[in-house]
């Protein structure tokens, strides 16, 4: 008998659930590949390199998803700390290509 539970709102074995994360970390993953095309495009217009960093612009992301997080049951401190990651690593990915 496998082990049942219930995962938004179905009831579904362990496997089930796990398959399910599987696929929504793949579109996390595809869609980050997709958010780092549009950084490129917005980086090769940085090309003078005059200001790549935009704190204003990460400001308003941050407000605006902090809003949408907790609208959706997640802890909005949570977002911030892995969206200060995704912009440490973008800042990076423009700074990379500007200097090569
Ligand atoms: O909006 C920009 O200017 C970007 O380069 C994109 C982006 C981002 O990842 O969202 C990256 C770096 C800036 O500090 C602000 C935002």
């Amino acid at each position: 008998m496998p082990f049942l539970f219930r995962f938004g709102g179905e009831v579904v074995t362990i496997n089930d659930a796990r398959r399910k994360i599987d696929e929504i970390d793949q579109d996390i993953i595809s869609l980050l590949g997709k958010r780092r095309r549009c950084v490129t495009e917005i980086g090769e217009l940085k090309a003078n390199k005059v200001k790549v960093r935009d704190i204003g612009r990460e400001q308003l992301i941050l407000k605006n998803l902090k809003q949408q997080a907790i609208k959706d049951g997640l802890d909005p401190e949570f977002i911030e700390k892995v969206y200060k990651e995704i912009f440490a690593y973008f800042i990076q990915c423009q700074n990379d290509m500007l200097e090569t």
